[in-house]
């Protein structure tokens, strides 16, 4: 086995920039009329090179431009990154090229572009197709917006994908039902359907702890409004893969997949974090989070990382249980004893009694009933 034992193996690039900022987001995005696009392809070019001299020989399996916002970014840009990618490592003849978009009509006048570069999957954030909703949420673009570009990308790409956000504020469990039906009905073959996390740090989270933030569903809403999500996409072919994940067979994300199984994945851009294994041994990488920061280390020192870490055994298990239960299809016994040297043992024997967990085939799984006691289950396996 190997690579990484099945996990496969891909390559996350970040682009920190957007247009504005939403209230709700915490990823690494920033703001900037400064930017000079030239300096960045330099940048990544260089990371790539580094980093294909330590994965040499390696098959690709994903690429995925996340972001921040990718669609801000030129298709020259984006052809100049995948160019250097394929010179650099052979990529599987089922590559997954992703790049997140938003749905505004300048960038869907990209969209060309970025299939002509290579990309061959589209994760769009159209976040609501409710029009008060999307202000809220301070997005910059109209549900019109979104369905004309949902329009290009579905004549552009052979996969897309977009993300809703759900359990937002003032809505209720008959609104949703109602506005994921209206999704299922644009025929898509990959959904993902996030639960509003209320960040600290952000515009949302400061306004939630001033008491500010009104109208959001209580948690038993929110868990009701889960519970329907699963059974509206079940009868209509879209069961979930992973918690907030829900795909047609065959459709699943395999850049998705690559973090979820455990595999290797190599990060580039600020912010941008890495799981690789060399010469047997797996590492945790990261890049410095500030945009100007990562630029200037690169271009100085030839090297955008951060940190560099040995992971030991003890935390690959936990990383890898972390990650491997979000998937229906749970995770590999053997693999879990493997990792940590000796037999994985379950030690709570009630997990599976009361009917959260199963073990079937060798693999151990989350049930559907245990689904949303996720966090409770994992401090249970985790030795
Ligand atoms: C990095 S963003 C996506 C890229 C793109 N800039 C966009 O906004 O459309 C990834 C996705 O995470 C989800 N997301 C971000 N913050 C969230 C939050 N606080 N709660 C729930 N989902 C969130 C959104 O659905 C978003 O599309
Ligand atoms: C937020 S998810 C959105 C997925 C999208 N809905 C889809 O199906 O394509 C974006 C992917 O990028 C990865 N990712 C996001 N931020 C990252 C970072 N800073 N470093 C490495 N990977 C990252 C996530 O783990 C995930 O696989
Ligand atoms: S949700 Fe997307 S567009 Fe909004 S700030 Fe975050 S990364 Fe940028």
């Amino acid at each position: 086995m190997e690579d990484w034992q099945n996990g496969g193996f891909g390559l996350y690039i970040h682009w920190p920039f957007c247009q504005a900022k939403c209230p709700y987001c915490d990823f690494n995005s920033h703001v900037s009329n400064t930017i000079i696009e030239a300096d960045w392809q330099t940048a990544y070019l260089s990371e790539i090179d580094r980093i294909a001299t330590l994965t040499q020989g390696r098959l690709l399996n994903s690429v995925f431009f996340g972001g921040g916002t990718p669609s801000l970014m030129s298709p020259e840009l984006v052809n100049a990154i995948l160019d250097r990618i394929r010179a650099r490592w052979t990529l599987a003849n089922d590559c997954e090229i992703t790049l997140e978009a938003n749905p505004t009509s300048v960038e869907a006048g990209r969209f060309q572009g970025y299939h002509d570069a290579g990309v061959n999957r589209l994760s769009m954030g159209i976040q609501s197709l409710r029009e008060n909703d999307l202000k809220a949420l301070g997005r910059l673009h109209s549900v019109q917006d979104a369905r004309k570009a949902f329009d290009i990308a579905q004549k552009t790409f052979g996969r897309i994908s977009f993300d809703l956000i759900y359990a937002r504020q003032q809505q209720t469990l008959a609104d949703w039902s109602i506005e994921l039906k209206e999704a299922l009905d644009m025929a898509v073959d990959h959904l993902s359907l996030y639960q509003l996390t209320i960040e600290d740090g952000t515009a949302f989270g400061d306004r939630y702890k001033r008491g500010r933030l009104s109208g959001l569903p209580t948690e038993d809403t929110a868990t009701d409004m889960y519970f329907a999500t699963q059974e509206i996409c079940n009868t209509a072919g879209m069961s979930a893969y992973e918690v907030s994940n829900h795909a047609q067979k065959g459709s699943e994300s395999r850049h998705n997949e690559i973090y979820w199984r455990y595999g290797d994945y190599a990060g580039i851009g600020p912010g941008a974090h890495g799981r690789v294994t060399i010469n047997g041994q797996r590492y945790a990488t990261d890049t410095p989070l500030s945009p100007a920061l990562w630029l200037e280390k690169v271009r100085k020192t030839g090297s955008g990382e951060g940190s560099c870490t040995k992971l030991p055994a003890d935390e690959q298990l936990t990383e890898f249980l972390l990650m491997g239960l979000r998937l229906s299809e749970g995770v590999d016994l053997d693999r879990a004893s493997d990792i940590q040297g000796k037999d994985f043992i379950i030690q709570n024997k009630y997990l599976s009694e009361d009917g959260l967990i199963e073990t079937e085939n060798g693999r151990l799984s989350v049930t559907p009933k245990g689904r949303p006691l996720l966090n409770a289950i994992l401090r249970e396996l985790i030795p």
